[in-house]
């Protein structure tokens, strides 16, 4: 099976997606997923300037070697620009060999290691009565698993927080928004926001917290050890993972679980953390994380480990990234969770998908492949829009990590 032609299709149905579709001379097609929220064109340049006219001519059947050919034959290795272009190659062939075989790809994996993939909702709300509310409202549709994010008196740029309707979409058209955000006041507020929690909803959901990168890692370990009564779930990105050595200092202090790597390309940014027994989830995806043949590879070292995953999914991850995360979650062995933050319904009509929720799980679907498409017709009708991340600054105009 001959890779014939392969093309870039940006869009933008409520936020931007880059997707790469490969065709092949068996008339068959597949897809990837490239998106770097806030980064784009660098991708989508990088796919069609540098690696499409690579891939014209090649056996699409070889995945490993392909991937191998864009790792190593780039020599400048790693990186998110290049490591979500090979992700959206390797997703594409993976998605083509299941269609050419006439099978979902989680059976391509090694099959079904459970019946359905748990997932996490977002609630969120703009201070902690509202934020114990949506909670409730997220257990009442049957999530067995829920992270709270709640605004705080005081601090303007609390992460995780929705401008509108509670729907949370952190990337703003045109150029990085700048927020204020104070950790003091975050620490004395979130211990009272899961005490509230657990006193309302007890100790059976599942709770999760996403601190972003924004404490010093003594003041990680702090929150981890102040949140220990309310049994969380995990505490996610308590620190910025560039210095790995301190989450062995968090680890000294706190038996709240920790999540790392929604920020990480390869095995090798995990590797430390998961051998040392530093974390507890890997939350590297399949987008950002080199596709699903890299993304297997950590989890099998995460697994020697007892880590478990728990894949990153939010809505920058387009449907397609979310298929394949969900095969891949129905068959990895060493499980945790896997993020589920619902697209906007325009996002659903133009990725339309066979996967499903249903009682705080969620399936991929028994479609060949991955079961992902693209409405390229209706996705031409949203062209892109430049749109940035914020940025953090603390109350005396430190820039801060966001
Ligand atoms: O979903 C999460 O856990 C996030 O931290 C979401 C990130 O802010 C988002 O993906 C950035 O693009
Ligand atoms: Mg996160």
């Amino acid at each position: 099976m001959k890779i014939e032609s392969a093309r870039v299709i940006v869009t933008c149905p409520g936020r931007n997606f880059v997707t790469l579709k490969i065709e092949t001379d068996q008339g068959l097609h597949g897809i990837g997923d490239a998106t770097l929220n806030g980064r784009e064109l660098a991708v989508a340049s990088y796919l069609t300037d540098h690696v499409i006219p690579c891939l014209i001519g090649r056996d699409a059947h070889r995945i490993e070697d392909l991937w191998q050919f864009l790792y190593k034959g780039a020599y400048w290795r790693r990186g998110p620009v290049t490591m979500a272009a090979i992700a959206a190659v390797d997703t594409a062939l993976w998605d083509l060999k299941a269609k050419a075989l006439g099978v979902p790809l989680y059976q391509l994996l090694g099959g079904r290691s459970r019946d359905g993939a748990m997932v996490y909702a977002h609630a969120n709300g703009r201070d902690l009565a509202e934020t114990v509310d949506r909670v409730g409202e997220y257990l009442e549709k049957g999530y067995k698993a829920v992270r709270a994010q709640s605004g705080i008196p005081g601090v303007a740029g609390v992460y995780g927080i929705g401008k509108k309707d509670g729907h949370y979409e952190p990337a703003t058209k045109g150029l990085p928004q700048e927020s204020i955000w104070a950790t003091e006041p975050y620490l004395d507020f979130t211990p009272k926001l899961f005490e509230a929690l657990r006193d309302k909803y007890g100790m059976g959901p599942h709770l999760l917290h996403d601190v972003h990168h924004r404490l010093t890692p003594i003041e990680a370990a702090r929150l981890g050890k102040s949140l220990e009564p309310y049994r969380l779930f995990w505490m996610e990105d308590p620190t910025p993972a560039e210095n790995q050595e301190s989450f062995r200092l968090i680890r000294q202090h706190t038996v709240t679980p920790v999540a790392v790597g929604e920020v990480f390309n390869t095995i090798w940014d995990c590797k430390d953390l998961i051998e040392g027994q530093l974390i507890d989830y890997i939350r590297a995806s399949v987008v950002h994380a080199g596709g699903i043949t890299h993304l297997r590879r950590i989890a099998d070292l995460a697994a020697l480990y007892g880590v478990r995953t728990g894949c990153h999914g939010a809505t920058d991850m387009s449907p397609v990234c979310m298929g394949a995360a969900l095969h891949f979650a129905l068959w990895v062995p060493n499980f945790g969770v896997q993020e589920h933050m619902a697209h906007e319904p325009l996002t659903d009509e133009v990725f339309p998908h066979a996967y499903r929720f249903e009682d705080g799980y969620m399936h991929p679907g028994e479609t060949p492949g991955h079961g992902v498409e693209i409405d390229e017709t209706l996705a031409a009708k949203y062209p892109y829009e430049p749109a940035q991340l914020p940025v953090a600054r603390l109350p005396d105009g430190t820039l801060w990590s966001w």
